[in-house]
C-alpha cells in the first residue's frame, strides 16, 4: 500500500479512490487525511456500512459532527494513518439532501434575532432552518414523546401565590451552585453533538455561558473535544462534566482525572440511561439510512434503524450500580452528583452514598417515557427531606422543560438550588449561533428580573414553597392517541378506495 510513500508526496484522490470495498477500505476524513480503516471498520460502534458507503472518498461532513477531532488519533493505530491527499484530486461528494435548497430559502426568509422574544422562538426557527437529521435529534424524545410534553406541561399545573409591598427596587438573581457563584440559577446542561445543529459545535455554548457567567455542564458525546471545551472557557470559567460511564473502568477513570486536573468543578454521572432511548424521529431520520447497528453484537444485518444516539453510546455501561458509586467518591476530589434520579427513594439512597447532590430529571424525555417531570419528581422529595431535615445535605437540581424564566422560579420555590437548559441553548446556537446563545440567555435574566418584582422577592434566597399552588401537579392529563386505524383505515367514508369498490 501507499504508507512507504515520501510524506511530502501527497497521494492523489484517484488512487484513494481504488481502495472502497470491504476487503481494502480507505476513507478521506478530515482536513484531506487519509486513513486506512480496512480492519477498523469491523468494529466501528457506528456500524460497517457508513464506512464503507464513504469508502475512498470524502467524508469529512459525516464525521465531523459525530466525532471529536482528536478520535483517529486515540483510537486508530498510527500505522494506518496514510498521510495526506490532494484535495484537488478528490471529487467533493456531498450528500444528496433533497430539501436543501428548500431549507436555504428558508434561511434567507428567517426572522432576525431581535424578533425572538422568548426561548420558544427559538425552537420555532431551528425547526424550519436545521438540517433534518440534527433537527430530529434535538427535537425528539422517547416512544410517544408524552415525557418530554409532560417536562414542559407540568409548570402549567403550579401557580403563583405572589406577595405584595415587598421592597423589590434590587433584584438579585444571583446564587451558587457547588459553590460556584453564578449570575442566574440555571445551567447549559449536557446535550451530545453539538455540531449538528453548528459547525463550532459546543464551543459556541462555553463563550455563551461565560458572557453570562452561568456553569456549562460538558457532554460526554460533545463533538468538539473535551479539551477544546475547556481551551475555550475563560478566566475561572466553571465547568462540570457529564458522564457516561464506560464498561471499561480505565477508560472512565482516565477521563476523570484528566477532567479533574483540567479544571472541573463538579462530576455529574448520568445514571438514567443505560441504554440510549428509541426517539423515533431520530431513528428516521438520515442516519438511519447509514443503518449504524450499535445494538447488533455482530454483522451488519440486524435492526438498522437506531439514530445517531445508538451510534455513539455502545461503550455505556449497563451493569453500573450503586455499589460503583464509592469507586467514583474514590478517584476524584470533585463533587460527585448523580443525573438522572427519579424518585425520593433514589435521593435518600444517593445521600446515604455520599454523594454531593442530584439532577431530577427524566433526560428531558429522551429514555423512558412516562416517566414524571423533574419538577413533579421535586415536589415529592423536598418534604421527605425536610421531615428528616435533610434538605440541606445536598444540591438538588431539576432540568426538563425550562422555558421560562416563571419555570426557573417555581423550581427554586419548591427547594432546587438550580435548573438545568438544554434544547432551547442547542436551537438558539443552531438558528443564530453565538448571539443566539446570547440572546436567550439575555431572555431569562430580564424575564427573572420582572417575575422576581412581581411575586415581591428581591433574592433567590428569599424563594419558598409558600410561593406555589402545586395542588394541580399530579394531574397527568394525556391526550388520548387518537383511534389513527379506526379513522382512517377501517372507515369506507374516510377511506375514498374503499368507496369506489
Ligand atoms: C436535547 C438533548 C438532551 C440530551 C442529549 C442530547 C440532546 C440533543 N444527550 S443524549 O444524546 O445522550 O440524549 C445527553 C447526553 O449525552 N448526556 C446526558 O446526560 N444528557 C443528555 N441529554 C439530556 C439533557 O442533559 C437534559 O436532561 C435535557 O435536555 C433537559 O431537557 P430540555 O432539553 O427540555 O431542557
Amino acid at each position: 500500500s501507499n504508507d512507504q510513500l515520501p510524506k511530502e508526496q501527497k497521494l492523489s484522490g484517484q488512487e484513494v479512490g481504488k481502495h472502497n470495498n470491504d476487503k481494502d477500505c480507505w476513507l478521506v476524513i478530515i482536513h484531506g487525511r487519509v486513513y486506512d480503516v480496512t480492519e477498523f471498520k469491523e468494529e466501528h460502534p457506528g456500524g460497517k456500512s457508513i464506512i464503507l458507503k464513504w469508502a475512498g472518498k470524502d467524508a469529512t461532513d459525516q464525521f465531523e459532527p459525530i466525532h471529536p477531532p482528536d478520535t483517529l488519533d486515540k483510537f486508530l493505530d498510527k500505522s494506518k494513518h496514510l498521510g495526506e491527499v490532494n484535495m484537488d484530486t478528490v471529487e467533493q461528494e456531498k450528500e444528496f439532501d433533497p430539501d436543501e435548497e428548500e431549507r436555504q430559502d428558508r434561511i434567507k426568509r428567517m426572522p432576525i434575532l431581535e424578533q425572538c422574544y422568548n426561548l420558544m422562538d427559538f425552537e420555532a426557527v431551528a425547526r424550519r432552518v436545521m438540517k433534518k437529521s440534527a433537527w430530529a435529534y434535538y427535537s425528539s424524545g422517547a416512544d410517544d414523546e408524552i415525557t418530554m410534553r409532560e417536562n414542559h406541561s407540568a409548570f402549567h399545573k403550579i401557580w403563583f401565590r405572589p406577595r405584595i409591598l415587598h421592597d423589590v427596587e434590587n433584584i438579585d438573581l444571583s446564587t451558587r451552585m457547588l459553590g460556584t457563584k453564578v449570575d442566574i440559577p440555571f445551567y447549559v446542561t449536557a446535550t451530545a453533538l453539538g455540531k449538528l445543529g453548528n459547525p463550532e459545535g459546543e464551543v459556541i455554548l462555553t463563550r455563551g455561558a461565560r458572557k453570562h457567567n452561568v456553569v456549562q455542564m460538558i457532554p460526554t458525546l460533545a463533538s468538539c473535544s473535551f479539551d477544546e471545551i475547556v481551551d475555550a472557557k475563560q478566566g475561572d470559567q466553571a465547568q462540570w462534566l457529564q458522564l457516561y460511564v464506560n464498561k471499561d473502568r480505565a477508560i472512565t477513570e482516565r477521563i476523570i482525572q484528566h477532567a479533574e486536573k483540567r479544571g472541573c468543578k463538579g462530576l455529574f454521572i448520568t445514571v438514567d440511561a443505560p441504554q440510549l432511548g428509541r426517539r423515533e424521529k431520530d431513528m428516521r431520520s438520515k442516519f438511519s439510512d447509514v443503518g449504524s447497528n450499535v445494538q447488533s453484537t455482530g454483522g451488519d444485518d440486524v435492526d438498522r434503524s437506531q439514530g445517531a444516539a445508538r451510534a455513539i453510546s455502545s461503550f455505556i455501561d449497563p451493569s453500573l450500580s450503586w455499589k460503583d458509586i464509592p469507586w467514583f467518591l474514590s478517584v476524584t476530589k470533585m463533587p460527585v452528583l448523580l443525573k438522572g434520579v427519579q424518585r425520593v427513594e433514589d435521593v435518600i439512597r444517593a445521600i446515604e452514598a455520599g454523594v454531593q447532590g442530584v439532577v431530577l430529571s427524566n433526560h428531558g424525555g429522551r429514555q423512558l417515557d412516562f416517566a414524571r417531570s423533574g419538577v413533579e419528581i421535586l415536589a415529592e422529595v423536598m418534604p421527605v427531606l425536610r421531615e428528616r431535615n435533610w434538605q440541606d445535605r445536598i444540591e438538588i437540581y431539576i432540568d426538563g422543560g425550562i422555558r421560562r424564566a416563571t419555570d426557573i422560579i417555581k423550581a427554586l420555590c419548591l427547594g432546587a438550588t438550580g435548573v438545568g437548559i438544554g434544547r432551547p441553548f442547542l436551537y438558539a446556537m443552531s438558528a443564530y449561533g453565538l448571539p443566539g446563545v446570547d440572546r436567550a440567555m439575555q431572555l431569562l435574566k430580564d424575564e427573572m428580573e420582572m417575575n422576581m418584582r412581581l411575586i415581591g422577592c428581591s433574592r433567590v434566597d428569599q424563594l419558598n414553597p409558600t410561593l406555589v399552588d402545586i395542588r394541580g401537579l399530579s394531574m397527568h392529563s394525556t391526550s388520548v392517541p387518537a383511534d389513527s386505524l379506526g379513522m382512517a383505515t377501517y372507515d369506507p367514508l374516510v377511506n375514498p378506495q374503499e368507496k369506489a369498490k
